[in-house]
């Protein structure tokens, strides 16, 4: 795993408040990462440290093993939470202009705009003043403007907030080419069904505290036993007597259950089979949406 990005054991307090506490995690190239956690878990706090805009009290953020730069910050692309464009200026010229600061030549800058603009559907839009622009729109040309220069490092504030479920899905499919082209990908979210379902890592925060981080498989197998279900032909209700068994879900045919360390499923298996047919029988995993649900909200 190419890791890039390392944050470790990062501090921060406004006044007496400590609002990031030990914060460490990493972010690796050609992966998205997602960071979640409730309102005013620490998230923007943290971004904020990475892109340099605020210290840490404690702690390193390293990019490829070195202190970070401003040369290597200019390889990094940001949106921030307040986001950052000129309400009376074109889409297109803020681009350009963007693109022309972090170091492209102006008609490289006006070529990389216009792609963008085409791949985040706004093309239509590249003239028109930001202020002009619905809100979901108005996030696509934010997210342009953290992509333009084509960063190595992206750290997306709350990208997905505000958009409708196929410009999600516009937007996913954008920073996975980005992905797939070697970038690194951070975005924060408070919806953890969303990240599970977009992202390869996960990094969950609740209260300044990392309490989970890695790859999503790892933290499932890691964090939620596997539960079994069932579909038999007749009633399932027999289960409840079973020993082993703690039964979750109950509905005719259909059973959801624990079983006890040392319970051997296959012994459950077979007394299914000699009550009659077995259409399914398996272990699934419950999500980290429902296992970290109390942390998120
Ligand atoms: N400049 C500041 N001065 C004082 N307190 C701050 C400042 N910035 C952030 N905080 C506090 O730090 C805590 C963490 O805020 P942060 O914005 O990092 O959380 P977040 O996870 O990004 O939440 P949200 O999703 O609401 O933006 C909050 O309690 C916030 O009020």
């Amino acid at each position: 795993m190419n890791t890039v990005l390392t944050v470790d054991a990062v501090n921060r307090s406004f006044g007496e408040r400590q609002v990031l506490k030990d914060v460490s995690f990493t972010v690796t190239a050609g992966r998205l990462t997602g960071f979640v956690g409730a309102n005013g878990a620490g998230k923007t706090t943290t971004m904020r440290i990475i892109l340099g805009v605020l210290a840490a009290d404690a702690g390193t953020v390293t990019w490829r093993g070195q202190q970070l730069t401003r040369e290597t910050r200019q390889r990094f692309g940001y949106m921030p939470e307040e986001r950052g464009l000129y309400p009376k200026m074109s889409v297109l010229e803020q681009l350009v202009y963007l693109g022309r600061l972090h170091g492209l030549g102006a008609a490289e800058a006006r070529r990389r705009t216009t792609a963008l603009l085409e791949r985040l559907e706004l093309a239509e839009r590249a003239n028109d003043h930001v202020q002009k622009l619905s809100l979901g729109n108005q996030q696509r040309a934010q997210i342009a403007a953290a992509l333009v220069h084509d960063p190595e490092l992206l750290v997306l504030d709350e990208p997905f907030s505000g958009l409708d479920p196929i410009a999600v899905e516009n937007v996913l499919g954008v920073l996975r080419e980005r992905a797939a082209s070697g970038a690194a990908v951070l975005f924060s979210s408070h919806q953890l069904e969303l990240v599970e379902r977009l992202c390869d890592d996960l990094v969950i925060i609740a209260d300044g505290t990392i309490r989970a981080a890695g790859d999503r498989a790892t933290l499932r197998d890691q964090f939620t036993q596997p539960r079994y279900q069932v579909e038999v032909g007749g009633d399932a209700g027999w289960l409840r007597d079973e020993p082993g068994v703690t039964l979750i879900d109950l509905d005719g045919r259909h059973a959801t259950f624990d079983l006890d360390p040392g319970a051997d499923d296959q012994v459950i298996l077979r007394a299914a089979l000699a009550r009659g047919p077995v259409h399914a029988f398996g272990p699934v995993r419950p999500s980290l949406a429902e296992i970290f649900r109390e942390v998120i909200q």
